[in-house]
C-alpha cells in the first residue's frame, strides 16, 4: 500500500510534476510551518547540506531534478538512512545535450555580436566577418555519458562531425559501435570543439585548468554544460583573454549566480546562460514528472531505479 508522503519542493519544478506529486502526498514549501514532518524533499540545484537532517527527522528520500548530484550531502544522507535519486533519463539529457550545440553555434557563429551588428546600424561590418563551422568540425567530449552521447549523435549525424570521447568508465569498443573515437584527454584537448560532460566530483574539480586548456587550439572553443567546478574559471578567462583559445561556450559556474565582477564577463569570446542547458518545456516535463514516479515508488517502499546511495539499503 502506498503511504501519503510529506513532499517538500525546495526548487521550483514543472507544474505538471506539482500536479502528479499533489495527487497522492501532501506538498509544501520550504517555509512550511509542516517542514519538519518532511518525508520526501525535491531538489534541483539548491545546496543541500547535512544540517537539514536535524530539521527533518521523518525524511526518506531525498529526490533529485536533474542528473547531476554534487550539491547534495549524500554521506550524511547515507548516514541518515536516507535515500538519494535523480532523474537522469529522457529529456533531461536531450535538453542539456542540445543546450551545448547551441553554445557551440552560438559561438562559431557569433550569435551575439551578429545581433549587435544589425541593432546598432554596422550591417556593412559583416563583410570583414569569417563565422565558423561546426560541420566537418572534429568535436572531443570530456565524458560520454547520455548527455555526451547524445552530443555526438547530434554533432555526427546532422553535422558530418568526427567525435573523440575520453571517458575511463565507457570501453573503447563501446564508442566504436557508435562511429564514437576513444581518446585520451589530451586527444579531445586537441579538437576543434570540446565540451565537458562529467559530473563534480573531487576526482573532476579542475579538470580543465591551465596545462588542459594550453593543449587547445587557439581556433578551439569550449563549451560547458556540466559544472563550473570542472574548469578553473580564472585559467579560463585567461586563455580567452590571450588567445591560447578562440571562445567558450558556459552555462555553468563556479558560484551560482556568479559574482558580479565574474573574470568571464568582459570577455567578448565568451557566450553566457544561466544554467539552463536542461531548461526546456520537455526538459523540465519530463524531469518533473520523473521526479513524481520516484516518490511514488518511495511510497510503496521500493527502491527507485535511479538510487545512488544503495547502502542505505538493509
Ligand atoms: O541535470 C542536472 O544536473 C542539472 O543541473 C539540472 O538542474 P535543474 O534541475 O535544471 O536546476
Amino acid at each position: 500500500m502506498p503511504v501519503r508522503e510529506c513532499v517538500c519542493i525546495i526548487d521550483p519544478i514543472h507544474p505538471v510534476g506539482v500536479e502528479r506529486i499533489a495527487t497522492m502526498h501532501d506538498v509544501i514549501g520550504p517555509d512550511d510551518p509542516r517542514v519538519s514532518e518532511t518525508s520526501v524533499l525535491v531538489i534541483r540545484t539548491s545546496p543541500l547540506g547535512p544540517d537539514i537532517f536535524g530539521a527533518m527527522h521523518g525524511l526518506k528520500a531525498i529526490v533529485k531534478h536533474g542528473a547531476g548530484v554534487d550539491n547534495i550531502a549524500i554521506p550524511a544522507a547515507s548516514a541518515q538512512g536516507v535515500m538519494v535519486a535523480n532523474t537522469p533519463g529522457g529529456n533531461n539529457s536531450t535538453a542539456v545535450a542540445e543546450g551545448a550545440v547551441a553554445l557551440m553555434l552560438g559561438l562559431l557563429r557569433r550569435t551575439r555580436d551578429m545581433d549587435a551588428l544589425v541593432r546598432e546600424g554596422r550591417w556593412a561590418e559583416r563583410w570583414g566577418i569569417r563565422l565558423g563551422d561546426l560541420t566537418g568540425a572534429r568535436v572531443g567530449l570530456i565524458g560520454f555519458g547520455r548527455i555526451a552521447q547524445r552530443v555526438a549523435r547530434i554533432c555526427s549525424g546532422g553535422f558530418g562531425c568526427e567525435v573523440l570521447a575520453c571517458d575511463p568508465l565507457v570501453p573503447a569498443a563501446d564508442m566504436r559501435a557508435v562511429g564514437v573515437e576513444s581518446a585520451d584527454l589530451p586527444g579531445v584537448l586537441a579538437c576543434d570543439v570540446v565540451s565537458i560532460h562529467v559530473p563534480l566530483t573531487e576526482g573532476t574539480r579542475n579538470l580543465v585548468d591551465t596545462v588542459e586548456l594550453a593543449m587547445m587550439s587557439p581556433h578551439a572553443i569550449l563549451v560547458n554544460c556540466s559544472r563550473g567546478g570542472i574548469v578553473n574559471e580564472a585559467a579560463l578567462a585567461e586563455a580567452l583573454r590571450s588567445g591560447q583559445i578562440a571562445g567558450a561556450g558556459i552555462d555553468v559556474f563556479v558560484n551560482e549566480p556568479p559574482e558580479p565582477d565574474h573574470a568571464l564577463f568582459g570577455l567578448p569570446n565568451c557566450l553566457l546562460s544561466p544554467h539552463v542547458a536542461g531548461v526546456t518545456e520537455a526538459g523540465m516535463r519530463d524531469m518533473a514528472l520523473h521526479v513524481a514516479a520516484v516518490i511514488d515508488t518511495v511510497s510503496r517502499g521500493e527502491v527507485p531505479a535511479t538510487l545512488l546511495n544503495p547502502e542505505v539499503l538493509p
